[in-house]
Parts: structure tokens; C-alpha cells; sequence
């Protein structure tokens, strides 16, 4: 077979982007820019001493950063202006459908209201699936470090605004933090209607993924690479169809697998387990999903067969109507490496 897998033909390779956290593309230049425009200081001198940052130990040393940055997105059209800019950039790297994480509890606590989040997402929403023909939606994710209280509330909110909010994740420190402790939210969620993710398996280990699939009932794992740890649940994934959201530069980035050459994307592929590729905080890990994509070729070896396979489960596995589902399907039919 020739397989010369090109950057052009990845980025052209029609996709579903899954596994993508709105605040984590938030990009220097812009944080600078909402930074002057809202008064907010940064703790840095330039863009370049922030960038200078993004240089992580774990998770935590992550999230820690992450936190502090958002601090200067604080109205609707900064939201707005966020997600408009990952929306361009993503659909430069052929991403048709987006399902954008959020982090509520992380504006609220700051006094941003959590309408002003949900529609400063939608209104960037909107304008791309007018201007790009793109499609998408929110999901709404709980901190799991916060107190469960506050995650309920959190869902209340939500549930006033199922008009853009199509289904709840859980992030944010992962170990100590079970998703056990957020059976009753997700029992909550999954009674109103919405679509449950989790992430589970970054850091955390296989017995996270088991609870977020017996007691969240979990529609998706978000990351679930420590899942390579564990024969019977590599063999349940797979036997049960539940796709994996895999997010290669980040998991090197997080030094959960600091050699992309030793990732478990492509022996849970063989495995049997589906698997999809993306880019959880682009800004802060070196790329946007097409960049996934050349990282997995490179390190892995990945052919155009499997990058085409990783994009049909982008899209079956997204929660798109079954029709927008046939038309991105139609459109990868089309795609030649
Ligand atoms: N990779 C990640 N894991 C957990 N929480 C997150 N919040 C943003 N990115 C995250
Ligand atoms: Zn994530």
C-alpha cells in the first residue's frame, strides 16, 4: 500500500472533534488581549513569559496554570470570541462537528454568570455553523476536585439550557477523585435526557474506568489510555463498543506517556476498542487535532487506513443526529490520503 500520509491530507480528513475543553484553547496572545480589555492582570510580563510556562509535570501542574489563565474571559462575547477562534482553526484541520467541554464551576465561582458561558459559546456556535457548515454543541463538565454540592448545582443550571447543552463530562484532578463520588449528579443527567462522558484513566487508574462505566453508565471515556493496564477491561471496551476520546499530545504533555512511541492508541485499536483522536487543550499542548494527527503518524506509525477509521468513529461516535452523522460520513467516503 502507498501510504504517503501528508499534513494536507490529515487536516483534509473530514472529522469530529470530541474531546476538546473551550478554556484550553485559550491561546496567549488572547489571554493578553481580554487580560488589557477587562483589567485583569496576568502574572506574566508578555506573551512570551506566559508561553514560557506551558511546560508541565502532571495534571495538576496543568490545571494549575489553566485556572489562573482563565481568569480574564469574563463576558459573553469573550466566550464567544474564544470559541470563534478554536472553531476557524479547527475547521482549517477538518473538524465538521465539535462537542465543546466547558467548565462552569470555574466561572461561577468567579462571578461570571453561567448564562453569559452557555451563550458566548452558542453565539460562536452559531456563526459557524452559518459561515463554516459546521455543527457541534456543549457539554457541560463537572470539577471532580469540587464539591459534589456544587456539581449539582452546576447541573441545575444546565438543565435551564438543554438548548445548547447536549450532555455532561466530569474533569479536572483525576486521582483521589472517583466518579463514584458523582453517581447521583449523573443519575440526575442521564434522567433529564443528557449525554454522560467522563474522563477517566488519565492518570487515574483502570478501576476509574470501571466505575465511570458501571456507575455513570457512560456513554464515551475521555482519555482511558490506563485502560491498556487491564485485559478485562481492554476486552469489556471493546465487546461493549465504547469509544475511547484519546488525546495524544496531551497525554505526552501531562507525562502520562512522556515517548508518544510507547502510547496505547494503536494496541487498544487492535484490540478491538474504538478509539478517536483530539486535542483536549490545544493552546497548552503543542496543536489542534490535525497536529494529533502527524504526531500519531509519525511516533506510531499511523496509515491513512487507520486515520480514516479513528475519523468514522469521530463521527458515529459523536452526538450528532443520525442525519448530520450520514453527511460527515458521506463527505469522509470522499476523502482521498
Ligand atoms: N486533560 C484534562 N484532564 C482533566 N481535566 C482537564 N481539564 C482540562 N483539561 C483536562
Ligand atoms: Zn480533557
Amino acid at each position: 500500500m502507498t501510504d504517503a500520509l501528508t499534513d494536507d491530507a490529515l487536516s483534509a480528513l473530514p472529522k469530529a472533534e470530541l474531546h476538546l475543553h473551550i478554556e484550553g484553547t485559550l491561546e496567549p496572545e488572547l489571554a493578553f488581549e481580554l487580560a488589557t480589555r477587562n483589567g485583569v492582570e496576568l502574572p506574566y510580563a508578555d506573551v512570551a513569559e506566559l508561553a514560557a510556562q506551558y511546560d508541565f509535570d502532571d495534571l495538576q501542574s496543568f490545571l494549575d496554570l489553566y485556572y489562573a489563565t482563565m481568569a480574564v474571559l469574563r463576558t459573553r462575547e469573550d466566550f464567544a470570541e474564544l470559541t470563534r477562534r478554536y472553531l476557524r482553526r479547527a475547521h482549517v484541520q477538518g473538524v465538521r462537528h465539535a462537542e465543546l467541554f466547558f467548565d462552569p464551576q470555574a466561572h461561577t465561582a468567579r462571578g461570571v454568570a453561567f448564562d453569559d458561558v452557555v451563550d458566548g459559546i452558542g453565539d460562536a456556535l452559531d456563526e459557524a455553523e452559518r459561515e463554516l457548515g459546521m455543527s457541534g454543541g456543549l457539554i457541560l463538565c463537572f470539577l471532580r476536585d469540587q464539591p459534589v454540592e456544587s456539581a449539582e448545582e452546576a447541573l441545575t443550571a444546565g438543565l435551564a439550557r438543554t438548548d445548547r447543552i447536549i450532555g455532561v463530562g466530569l474533569d479536572s484532578a483525576e486521582v483521589g477523585y472517583p466518579p463514584s463520588l458523582f453517581e447521583g449528579v449523573y443519575a440526575r443527567a442521564r434522567a433529564a435526557g443528557l449525554h454522560v462522558v467522563a474522563h477517566a484513566g488519565e492518570e487515574g487508574p483502570p478501576a476509574y474506568v470501571w466505575e465511570a462505566l458501571d456507575l455513570l453508565k457512560v456513554e464515551r471515556i475521555d482519555h482511558g489510555i490506563r485502560s491498556i493496564e487491564d485485559d478485562e477491561l481492554v476486552a469489556r471496551l471493546a465487546s461493549e463498543r465504547i469509544p475511547l476520546t484519546v488525546c495524544p499530545l496531551s497525554n505526552v504533555r501531562l507525562q502520562a506517556t512522556p515517548d508518544l512511541r510507547d502510547h496505547p492508541l494503536l494496541r487498544l485499536d487492535a484490540a478491538g476498542v474504538r478509539v478517536t483522536v483530539n486535542s483536549d487543550d490545544p493552546a497548552y499542548f503543542g496543536g489542534y487535532v490535525g497536529r494529533n494527527f502527524e504526531a500519531v503518524r509519525d511516533a506510531l506509525g499511523v496509515t491513512a487506513d487507520q486515520a480514516r477509521q479513528f475519523a468514522r468513529t469521530s463521527i458515529e461516535a459523536s452526538f450528532a443526529s443520525d442525519q448530520r452523522k450520514a453527511q460527515l460520513l458521506d463527505e469522509l467516503e470522499a476523502w482521498r490520503p
